[in-house]
């Protein structure tokens, strides 16, 4: 069957998340390959989420990231301001609570964060790649007096890359295009990670008040970590029902963005959701966005489009598109 008769035959209207097991990502075998990327395709037709187990980050390093990221929220608000996003061109750094507004029926996002883009680890201090000098990844900015957060955290950064990796011929195979196709188009690392902190929120329940608001992601595919235990995501179905995706040990969810959206003429979903931590606790989680590099356009492919399926979005580039989202979402 097509992509495109698939694509009609899809119900969308899931109540639960897939959970696909990447332990024979590296067998070369037709048919077990085939069932993986089959098993992918319906998860990226239907539900536009899944998990992934043994998707081959080691549990120290995201026990160590995780540390990090909760002596980061830890420090007293003046030091983290001095690293606010707003002291950066392309809103690296630190975000504080009710900072940015994914949804604008909302009044803010109830989190504060801490966002960089690419940099090899053993370079010394942030700053300028040439390679990457695209209005995005131009500066990152790192808290100061905070011995090994750096390091650390681009541990995790550079380890996500790699499930991003193994991740991008799957979604190819998925599309029926060559396995390489995204190859080409992903040399230089155009993802940003980002630390995020959910206070608990307590009282009254407010709809219009969430952790982060519904959205969409914004590049190709996010890979996410959650704080064990605790349940905040919720991702919207086609009847408009909120599910459930709790953490489950030993899994990253992985949900697809709009760049992916935008090449696949929504035959992949780019599924909206949102957070809210009513657990009494707090809670921390880990995104990072994978998208293709920033001077690519985002131009659906041939197997997605028809005449009774024309293209449904205006051609723009990956970088175009992620400085318009992170304008809307910001409010600069
Ligand atoms: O914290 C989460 O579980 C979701 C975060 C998220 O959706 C995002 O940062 O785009
Ligand atoms: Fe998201």
């Amino acid at each position: 069957m097509s992509l495109l008769q698939a694509s009609q035959e899809v119900d969308s209207s899931f109540d639960n998340i897939p959970v696909i097991d990447l332990k024979d990502i590296g067998n070369k075998d037709q048919a077990t390959r085939q069932r993986l990327v089959q098993e992918v395709r319906d998860a990226c037709m239907q539900v536009g989420f899944f998990y992934v187990k043994n998707h081959g980050i080691s549990d120290e390093v995201v026990q160590a990231a995780y540390l990090a990221s909760k002596e980061l929220f830890a420090l007293p608000e003046d030091i983290k301001m001095e690293i606010e996003y707003k002291k950066t061109p392309n809103h690296m750094g630190y975000s504080p609570l009710l900072s940015s507004n994914n949804d604008p029926q909302n009044a803010g996002d109830l989190m504060e964060g801490f966002e960089f883009g690419y940099e090899p680890t053993e370079k010394k201090g942030g700053g300028v790649d040439g390679v990457r000098d695209d209005g995005i990844t131009v500066a990152n900015i790192w808290p100061a007096n905070s011995p090994g957060f750096r390091e650390t955290v681009l541990q995790y950064y550079h380890a996500a890359l790699g499930v991003g990796e193994l991740l991008f011929p799957l979604f190819a195979l998925a599309l029926d295009l060559p396995e390489n196709f995204f190859e080409d188009k992903t040399r230089h690392s155009a993802a940003l990670m980002k630390l995020l902190h959910y206070p608990p929120q307590v009282g009254e329940v407010d709809e219009r008040i969430m952790g982060i608001g519904a959205h969409t992601d914004w590049e190709c595919f996010t890979i996410l970590w959650q704080e064990p235990e605790i349940q905040a995501l919720q991702v919207l179905n086609n009847d408009k029902e909120w599910i459930k995706a709790p953490p489950l040990p030993g899994t990253l969810v992985i949900n697809l963005g709009d760049q992916l959206a935008r090449w696949t003429n929504d035959v992949f979903k780019s599924t909206v959701h949102r957070a809210v931590n009513r657990s009494g606790m707090h809670r921390y989680s880990i995104p990072v966005f994978v998208g293709t590099d920033y001077n690519v356009p985002l131009e659906p492919i041939a197997s997605c489009v028809s005449g009774d399926r024309p293209p449904k979005y205006e051609v723009i580039t990956a970088g175009d598109y992620v400085k318009s989202r992170f304008k809307a979402a910001y409010g600069q």
